[in-house]
């Protein structure tokens, strides 16, 4: 249990009496950069909800422990496929939105902290803190939603589909990046580009038609009759 992050056990997702997700057994390792993939609408995006309490019944615990709203919020970050920018906030707002430690739901006068500074140096965006997130592209958005979920100093960091939008150059740069962070959180993704889930994941889980095919080692799970199988 020690070296898991979640553990699923008989977990159903259905949408108007049509399962779209059955798992029986599915164990995601801690202090590892875990790679759901498989082919569109077979369930990856499912399963994320479905992990943070949004879908579907069963067992599903997280260290250990029945995952609850309360677990959720201090254990998971979370970056979902599609950004939401009604709000009129500045890149420096929106990274440290609700942060705990400002006591205000946004740290508008305050200097940055310098792990934000950080990471907003890492990712490219040290130029821009003042400038409207609706104003950015898609790649700075998508960026943005990273560090800000990176600022949440989850141990489980969620992302689905994180090089959505981002060139190459960023794509790897983010995937380095998560490598390197592993002794400080896991990382579960939904990655479509199956080059980038074999270079960089040390854990996949291919998903066909709602199920589970395969998961393990990516050498395990990326072979070549398994991926024809499936794509
Ligand atoms: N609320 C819902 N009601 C009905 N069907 C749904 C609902 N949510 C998802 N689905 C269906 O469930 C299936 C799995 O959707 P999901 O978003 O998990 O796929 P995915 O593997 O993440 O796909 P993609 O790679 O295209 O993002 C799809 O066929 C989708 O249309």
């Amino acid at each position: 249990m020690d070296n898991l992050s979640f553990s699923i056990r008989n977990l159903t997702v259905s949408a108007r009496s049509k399962i779209l997700l059955r798992v029986e057994a599915l164990d995601i390792p801690y202090g590892c950069h875990t790679a759901v993939i498989g082919p569109n609408g077979v369930g990856k995006s499912t399963l994320l909800k479905a992990l943070i309490g949004q879908a579907g019944q069963g067992e599903i615990t997280l260290f250990g422990q029945a995952v609850a709203p309360q677990l959720k919020q201090s254990k998971v970050a979370w970056v979902g496929q599609h950004g939401s920018y009604r709000m009129p906030l500045s890149v420096h707002e929106y990274i440290t939105l609700g942060q705990k430690s400002s006591g205000k739901l946004f740290q508008t006068a305050a200097p940055l902290p310098p792990a934000a500074q950080e990471l907003l140096e890492v990712f490219d965006l040290a130029g821009l803190p003042h400038k409207r997130v609706h104003d950015l592209s898609g790649g700075e958005q998508q960026r943005a939603n990273i560090v800000r979920a990176l600022l949440q100093n989850a141990p489980v960091l969620l992302l689905d589909e994180p090089c959505n939008h981002l060139d190459i150059r960023h794509q790897h740069s983010l995937m380095r990046y998560l490598n390197r962070q592993t002794q400080r959180f896991s990382v579960l993704m939904v990655l479509h580009d199956l080059n980038l889930a074999a270079q960089y994941a040390q854990h996949i889980v291919l998903l066909n038609q709602g199920r589970v095919i395969a998961a393990g080692a990516p050498k395990a799970v990326m072979r070549l009759e398994l991926l024809a199988e499936v794509h």
